[in-house]
């Protein structure tokens, strides 16, 4: 089965819409008025756990924590007011430039 990118289109409107409501029935309201320093935490915490399985080479739990991270992120975005909208963008922007080339074009410091 393909999925998209636009399952993270629905999940970004599902955290958003979670803002402000019930922290005791929705996982996103209670991290949401957590603040932002608690959600970038736990954004780096799912993130460190992903690399680890990563290099343990377990790649079925690498699946699980990738989620992990995704959903996190959106929650770090939806506390900071990016919208999915503007990192596509920025991704299309990239598309067709090597990182090789555009690290050779910046400026010497
Ligand atoms: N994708 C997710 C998702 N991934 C992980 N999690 C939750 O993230 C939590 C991580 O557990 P942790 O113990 O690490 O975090 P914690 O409970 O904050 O622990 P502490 O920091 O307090 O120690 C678990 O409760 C997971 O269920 C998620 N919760 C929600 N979603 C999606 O968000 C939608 C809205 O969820 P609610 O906001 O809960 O309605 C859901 O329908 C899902 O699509």
């Amino acid at each position: 089965m393909a999925v998209d990118a636009s399952v993270l289109d629905r999940l970004f409107r599902v955290v958003e819409s979670r803002r402000g409501t019930d922290p005791s029935i929705s996982h996103s309201a209670r991290l949401l008025s957590r603040g932002t320093g608690k959600i970038a935490q736990k954004f780096g915490e799912e993130a460190v756990e992903c690399l680890i399985e990563a290099v343990a080479g377990r790649q079925h739990e690498l699946v699980g924590e990738s989620a992990d991270v995704l959903y996190h992120l959106i929650v770090l975005w939806v506390d900071a007011g990016v919208t999915p909208d503007q990192v596509w963008a920025e991704l299309e922007r990239r598309e067709g430039i090597s990182g090789i080339a555009e690290k050779a074009s910046r400026p010497r410091g």
